[in-house]
């Protein structure tokens, strides 16, 4: 187990969706083609599993067992990661999740900061973070910053300072948000055998050359080829052509951010692209009508064939 410790993770990350049945339930028989399509589709081999687009928060915690075994189980001799964030407000659920991760044979696991509750300190997060990470001391532990959604204004630069004497596993940051100040703030602070891994797809390019080690996103489930373009163009200090083809996926994304580009209409969006049937989100989301993505899953398309081809 050692070595699991040891792997740092780099390049892309698929945050992915929680496939339900139309009553609403987990529907785990998705999940073995869902890795397949990502490992044959996509060239994607790492997966962040019941975050924000997997509606983690939204799932009880036996669903998130449920889960999180059938994708270690199904990723297995497929995927290189299978990251389980395991964030709960309760700090025993979180820690019930974190044991049950290890178990079954997650390769890393993450937690947001509570939100209900809001601590105010980054004592309070850090010490959080640091019972949770203690029950699964074989598995790398990594901070997932994302402001936008938890209301928190702590920095996460601020959560880092002195994190790894409290937490021995911990190997990193999950950065969803656009402050690239307190990025870069934490690829200073950073050690290096921690990976920091960027959050907003729309603007991987800044944040690589910030000094991301890869990127953790949702739209890595369908645009894995053209981000994995970015990433290589950037490797070879091209970036005239990283630039056109993160300009290319703001295009496409664009007209879904002027509808209010959510995690319902994101799902619909890949059941649209992938043809797996992932179902609606759960309450309070509603479901996306299919009409709605047509015009932006069309384009994507288009675009994929020729990357392909
Ligand atoms: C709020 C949210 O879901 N953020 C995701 C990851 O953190 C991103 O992958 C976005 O879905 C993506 O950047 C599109 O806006
Ligand atoms: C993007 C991401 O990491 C998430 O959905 O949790």
């Amino acid at each position: 187990m050692a070595s699991l410790i040891n792997r740092k993770l780099t390049g892309l990350v698929a945050a992915t969706f929680t496939p339900l049945t139309a009553q609403g339930e987990p529907n785990l028989p998705v999940i073995g083609p869902y890795v397949d399509y990502l490992v044959e589709k996509q060239g994607v081999l790492n997966v962040f599993v019941n975050g924000t687009t997997g509606e983690g928060v939204s799932l009880c915690t036996e669903e998130r067992k449920r889960l999180t075994e059938e994708w270690c189980r199904r990723g297995k001799g497929k995927l290189n990661q299978v990251i389980v964030h395991v964030g709960c407000y309760s700090l025993k659920d979180s820690q019930e999740l974190a044991r049950h991760a290890a178990e079954a044979g997650a390769d890393g696991i993450a937690v947001i900061a509570p939100s209900f509750f809001k601590s105010a300190t980054a004592d309070g997060i850090r010490r959080f973070l640091q019972e949770i990470a203690a029950e699964a001391p074989t598995l790398p532990f990594y901070y997932y910053h994302i402001p936008a959604v938890t209301g928190l204004s702590l920095r996460a630069r601020d959560v880092l300072e002195g994190i790894d004497a409290l937490i021995p596993t911990f190997r990193g940051l999950k950065f969803s948000g656009s402050d690239l100040m307190d990025f870069g703030q934490c690829v200073s602070y950073a050690k290096p055998h921690w990976s920091l891994l960027y959050g907003v797809d729309e603007q991987l390019l800044a944040a690589l050359s910030m000094g991301a080690d890869g990127a953790v996103g949702s739209t890595f489930n369908y645009l894995g080829p053209l981000v994995s373009g970015l990433l290589t163009a950037y490797g070879k200090g091209d970036v005239s052509q990283a630039r056109t083809l993160q300009l290319q996926m703001q295009e496409f994304l664009c007209p879904a951010v002027k509808q209010g580009f959510d995690v319902a209409m994101n799902k619909q969006l890949m059941s649209t692209l992938s043809g797996l049937p992932l179902g609606p989100p759960r309450l309070p989301l509603l479901p996306c009508p299919a009409q709605l993505t047509l015009s932006v899953a069309e384009r994507i398309q288009q675009v994929s064939r020729e990357h392909r081809s």
